[in-house]
């Protein structure tokens, strides 16, 4: 075992799970008047009632009968099957709050004020879930894969299913679209309002707001597309995917509009103005470079995109079934950079952040991450690319030699 190996079997996962567990309680303190924070926080009666009725919600959602969506097959041959109601959950979701919040006005500041709290339950409510997937994917996993044993710290970070199901649903559909994405839209949409009426009203503060629904509201509409990226056909469900999106996304993904709760903002009305433009440009053309995939994939590259016919190359792989081909776009934003879609999806991290400028280097949390996990996912995703499709990989590489930004990088 080399020190490549130590350092992500044994000494990675312990700091990371530390680490990032440790932050989601720091980050409830250091958004707020840290003194109106206990340092025991645990979960009080409201914050586990919060909780579990997002839970619920959250698996009723997939438990109802309705349209289903088939993932792609797995290299062993199972297909999961995911709900396609995405846009109403989301759509009726919003109202249920809004309507919530009419009947009982002092919700947002209570909620506000409970947040460390609510973390701490999603906290707890995530590791325990982590810890029954290990078990579970150890004792009675859902598939016949077979998964080579590692360190157990290792597997507990990594998780050990691919597609395990509880009660019926799929887990990732469960914790990373229904639980942690929710509860970020819902969040935000509260911070908003406790900001108005704790401050008065902020356009800026509503711009951030608005940002991020918009940004959400198209999450939801494209969810079955969620179910081809890496997060869903690669990772497997685990503390990092799972735990991520249970107890970090309610925490970091809405960090900048809790912060502005306590630090209301400074920017002007115009500065908002603009702002709003910047992210909805951003937001607009991050949707644009997966759609350009998607639309490309699902005309099997016979399409035209910048009013020219798609150019590609032919890629062929191993699959279960034999050797399959696929088609690497080298044309629109595809042929301008490999992953054009992050740095758009920067833009418009960045764009909601703005509305703190001026409140110091916390706001800014969330870009700061997300430039991060980004350029890490890049290299993830093109060591994937670059197993499963060989030498095209290299050719497509060699045409198209940027990956975020054209010249540069
Ligand atoms: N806010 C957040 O925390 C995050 C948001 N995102 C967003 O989620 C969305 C999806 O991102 P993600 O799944 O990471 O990545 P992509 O949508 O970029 O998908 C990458 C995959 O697309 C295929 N591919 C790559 N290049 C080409 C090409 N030239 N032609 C055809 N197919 C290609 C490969 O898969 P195949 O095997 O099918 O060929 C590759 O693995 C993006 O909008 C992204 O910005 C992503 C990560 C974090
Ligand atoms: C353990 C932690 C240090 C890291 C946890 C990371 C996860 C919470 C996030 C990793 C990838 C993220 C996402 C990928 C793609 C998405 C599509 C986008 O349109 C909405 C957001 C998201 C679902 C996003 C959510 C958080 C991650 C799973």
């Amino acid at each position: 075992m080399g020190p490549y190996d130590i350092l992500r079997y044994y000494i990675g996962p312990p700091c990371i799970i530390l680490g990032a567990t440790g932050s989601v309680q720091l980050l409830a303190w250091l958004g707020t008047d840290p003194s109106s924070i206990p340092w025991h926080v645990k979960g009080n009666g409201s914050a586990w009632l919060t909780v579990a009725v997002l839970l619920l919600w959250a698996f009723l959602s997939l438990w109802v009968p309705g349209k289903v969506f088939r993932g792609p097959q797995t290299p062993f041959g199972y297909t999961p099957i995911y709900k396609a109601n995405g846009l109403q959950f989301f759509l009726v979701s919003i109202a249920a709050y809004l309507a919530l919040i009419l009947v009982f006005p002092s919700l947002p500041i209570h909620l506000y004020r409970n947040f460390a709290n609510i973390l701490a339950s999603c906290n707890l409510l995530a590791m325990g879930l982590c810890v029954f997937l290990l078990i579970k994917g150890k004792r009675w996993p859902d598939s016949r894969e077979v998964v080579e044993p590692k360190p157990l710290l290792y597997e507990f970070y990594r998780g050990m299913e691919i597609h395990p199901q509880l009660l019926g649903v799929d887990v990732k559909q469960l914790t990373n679209c229904r639980f942690g994405l929710l509860a970020w839209e819902l969040l935000v949409l509260n911070f908003f309002f406790a900001g108005w009426q704790k401050n008065g009203f902020s356009s800026a503060h509503l711009v951030s707001a608005l940002l991020q629904t918009v940004y959400l509201a198209k999450f939801y509409w494209w969810e079955t597309g969620y179910f081809n990226t890496l997060d869903i056909i690669l990772d497997r469900a685990g503390y990092y995917i799972c735990w991520g999106c249970l107890a970090f996304v309610p925490s970091l993904y809405t960090f900048a509009s809790y912060y502005l709760v306590a630090n209301p903002p400074v920017m002007t009305i115009n500065g908002a103005v603009l702002t709003f433009l910047l992210g909805i440009l951003a937001i607009s053309l991050n949707y644009r470079v997966d759609w350009e995939k998607e639309y490309f994939k699902a005309n099997n590259g016979r399409c035209k995109l910048w009013w020219k016919p798609a150019t590609y190359i032919e890629a062929k792989y191993e699959a279960s079934n034999g050797i399959r081909s696929s088609k690497l776009l080298t044309a629109g934003f595809w042929g301008i950079g490999r992953h054009l879609n992050y740095t758009f999806e920067l833009l418009l991290a960045l764009s909601w952040c703005l509305p703190g400028l001026g409140c110091g280097l916390l706001p800014f949390i969330y870009f700061i991450f997300l430039t991060i996990l980004l350029v890490h996912r890049v290299f993830r995703d093109e060591e994937k690319c670059a197993a499963k499709y060989g030498s095209a990989w290299v050719t497509y590489c060699n045409q198209v030699p940027y990956r975020l930004l054209p010249g540069v990088f």
